[in-house]
């Protein structure tokens, strides 16, 4: 069955041997297995969930693709103080908004999120979240549209959207490019003062052998993940900024779901706009996308 509804989560499965598998909650993409384009052998895992993520609602998950929505860290807009850091999205059960696609070129599901009890405590603002998986043979898509549902008088919706992408590679060997050139501001910094100090990127190709927390500004786009034996690309539409994140042994021991050396099996390269916020009329919808494409 290419399209499976469990209780807590979807499978998607494509004729071409590639699937997924989205919780509700959160709309956590939580498995994504494609083969590699030039081979016949079995579909490989490529994102990293940590051995220890709590995967029944009780806290984010620690791994996969965690949506973030409406604040990136912690918050800092004046309609997010009571938000807790990336903000409710990733945190909420959505629900199942309908099958999109359903044949070779994609197979693809819709989850939907608007203002529960739970938000309403914490957030005041109206809107409607339509997110959007889309699984063909070696490419997963996601689509977040974000729709300002509130009256007219209210003024425009303002927040900020991530897709935090754990992809699945040896964290001491590989490269994510291309960043040549580009502001970041370094969060792996001391002080608010030295962290929100704009530095240039010199390196052509970004490695994460050290901690390493950077949030670009005006990046790209587009950006591969190369390793020895495997290349990820990540391809994104409205989402001027990624931040390539990797705690190391430094940063990750201290966090609690995350497993023994978790952090020599991933990159976390998020696309989103983070730097400043969207700023959404009403009525209006905004959409952010990735395309992340096998290329090896
Ligand atoms: O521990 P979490 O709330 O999931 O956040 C994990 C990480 O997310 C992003 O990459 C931020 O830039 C990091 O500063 C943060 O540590």
């Amino acid at each position: 069955m290419p399209i499976e509804q469990k209780q807590d989560r979807i499978i998607l499965t494509h004729p071409k041997g590639s699937s997924a598998e989205i919780l509700y909650y959160g709309a956590t993409v939580i498995s994504w297995k494609s083969v590699s384009k030039g081979s016949s052998t079995e579909p490989q895992e490529r994102l990293f969930v940590s051995a220890k993520a709590a995967l029944d609602g009780s806290k984010p998950v620690r791994g996969g693709i965690p949506v973030v929505f409406p604040c990136f860290g912690a918050p800092s807009h004046p309609e997010h103080t009571k938000l807790s850091q990336h903000g409710f999205a990733r945190n909420t059960i959505w629900s199942f908004g309908g099958i999109v696609l359903d044949n070779e070129a994609g197979v693809s599901i819709r989850l939907t999120l608007e203002p529960t009890d739970a938000i309403k405590q914490v957030y005041e603002r109206p809107f409607h979240l339509a997110y959007v998986v889309t699984l063909a043979e070696h490419q997963l898509v996601t689509d977040l549209h974000v729709k300002n549902t509130a009256l007219s008088s209210s003024g425009p919706l303002e927040f900020q959207a991530l897709f935090h992408n754990y992809i699945r590679a040896p964290s001491n060997e590989l490269f994510v490019t291309p960043l040549t050139g580009v502001t970041f501001y370094d969060k792996t910094e001391a002080t608010d003062e030295l962290k929100s100090q704009p530095k240039v990127e010199k390196r052509d190709k970004v490695d994460v052998k050290v901690f390493t927390d950077s949030v670009y500004e005006n990046a790209p786009g587009t950006y591969e993940v190369t390793w020895p034996s495997g290349k990820i690309e990540v391809r994104t539409k409205n989402f001027p900024n990624v931040v390539v994140w990797n705690p190391q042994e430094q940063a990750g021991a201290k966090i609690g779901d995350m497993e023994a050396g978790g952090w020599e099996r991933y990159v976390c390269v998020e696309p989103g706009h983070v730097r400043g916020f969207v700023s959404l009329a009403t009525g209006e919808t905004w959409i952010g996308q990735q395309v992340i494409t096998v290329e090896e």
